[in-house]
């Protein structure tokens, strides 16, 4: 369940479908045989295992997959830059990330912009999330419970600021938003697996350019 129109109509950029359904199920399949490490969280410089602020694992990414994966990314860039008022012209490698019941990710925004972060984090201008797998409301075979990408504040139809806003998984489906400023979390996961893959798009703002071109 996602209300496509209510994330766009507060910023954020979404595309249904953003990888196609066999991708989405090879991916689950090599997260699922994949060796699970624990995936932390940037104190400064250093990656803390915190499980109270994150229940997360990551798995590997093949090579095989890998460029199907940067194809897609690499197409919506110019539209991502757009829509986001950004030159983008890289990409962080992205993360096949795993959550097991109970794995969750509490609020939080990719950059901070806190002094003392490593230029991986402080790099990274927006953030995008692919669903691999689908969210229900009752366990059915293939499906999780619990897991919806929670955003707090966004700007709601007519200015208004809505407290939460949940997306529930589609398989395939894109959601980008600003790396700075948008806070969200990962819910609890109540029956998973649950697999998603992000990235990091990273550039410039589209006035320095300007003011840098001639
Ligand atoms: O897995 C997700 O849906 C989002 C993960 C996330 O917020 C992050 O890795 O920063
Ligand atoms: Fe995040």
């Amino acid at each position: 369940m996602v209300d496509a129109e209510l994330l766009r109509c507060a910023g954020l950029f979404v595309m249904r479908d953003f990888l196609p359904v066999d991708l989405c199920a090879r991916l689950r399949d090599e997260a699922a045989r994949s060796r699970l490490h624990k995936a932390g969280i940037f104190r400064g410089e250093k990656i803390l295992m915190d499980e109270r602020i994150r229940r997360t694992e990551g798995a590997c990414l093949p090579e095989t997959l890998q460029s199907a994966i940067d194809e897609r990314f690499q197409t919506i860039m110019p539209d991502l830059g757009r829509h986001f008022d950004h030159v983008l012209t890289g990409r962080q490698p992205a993360q096949l990330l795993a959550y097991q019941r109970g794995s969750f990710f509490r609020p939080h925004q990719d950059n901070s912009g806190s002094s003392g972060l490593p230029p991986d984090v402080t790099d990274r201008l927006v953030s995008a999330v692919v669903f691999l797998g689908r969210q229900t409301r009752l366990p059915e075979p293939g499906s999780y419970c619990g897991g919806a990408l929670t955003f707090f504040r966004l700007r709601g139809p007519g200015g208004t600021n809505r407290v939460r806003t949940e997306v529930w998984g589609e398989e395939g489906l894109l959601v980008a938003f600003p790396a700075t400023g948008t806070i969200h979390e990962v819910r609890p996961v109540t029956h998973g697996p649950r697999y998603s893959l992000v990235t990091w798009f990273t550039g410039g703002d589209r006035s320095e350019q300007d003011a840098g071109g001639t």
